[in-house]
């Protein structure tokens, strides 16, 4: 198992043993133990798995109270996955982190509490799954918008036009606008 930072340090790249034979695979995705020695030192308190079709970006959205750290993977397709540091005071506070996760190369990122998080489908379709260090709560929900000039996300979006965003994401906020972390 490798952790490996990324252009955010706190931001942490996971690249899990995949153990290969006749059958099939076998790979661990969340140990505690190991997790925590790669940096990961969390409890986890909800999973959630979405499907999207390619095109589909969901993001970027934190929780302003309760934040909640994520440790995300995909389980068919591929994703651009990305994390937005709003720690206020933090060396990389406004820069975003951006890894190619797939059901190919077993990627997990982890995204810490205080991160605005969103991604890219880049597949016909992908499942997203992952697990949270804090309980939804839609209360403290927040967006800001994915195309915001300021923060300059590179989505390798396809060329045929804008991505599919909901309603909700349609309202994100610019990232000047936004609340950040203490
Ligand atoms: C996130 C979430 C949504 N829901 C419900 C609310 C709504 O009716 C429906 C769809 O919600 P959304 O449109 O917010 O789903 P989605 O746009 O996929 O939201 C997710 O996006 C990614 C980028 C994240 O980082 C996640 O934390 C989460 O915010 O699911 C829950 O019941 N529990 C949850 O934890």
């Amino acid at each position: 198992m490798q952790f490996i930072p990324t252009a955010i340090p706190d931001v942490i790249l996971v690249k899990p043993d995949v153990f290969g034979d006749e059958r099939g695979f076998f790979m661990e995705t969340w140990q505690r133990r190991k997790f925590a020695e790669g940096g990961i030192d969390h409890d986890f308190v909800q999973d959630n798995h979405s499907r999207s079709v390619k095109g589909t970006l969901r993001g970027l959205h934190y929780q302003i109270r309760q934040p909640q750290g994520k440790l995300v993977r995909v389980t068919a397709g591929s994703v651009f996955d990305v994390a937005v540091d709003l720690r206020r005071g933090s060396p990389t506070f406004g820069q975003w982190a951006g890894e190619h996760l797939s059901a190919d190369n077993h990627h997990m990122l982890w995204v810490p509490p205080g991160f605005a998080h969103g991604f890219y489908v880049t597949s016909e379709t992908a499942d997203f799954q992952y697990k949270c260090s804090d309980y939804y709560a839609p209360e403290h929900e927040h967006c800001i918008r994915w195309d915001d000039p300021e923060l300059g996300i590179d989505w390798p979006l396809s060329d045929n036009g804008a991505p599919l965003v909901s309603e909700k994401d349609r309202q994100g906020l610019a990232f000047a606008q936004a609340e950040y972390f203490d």
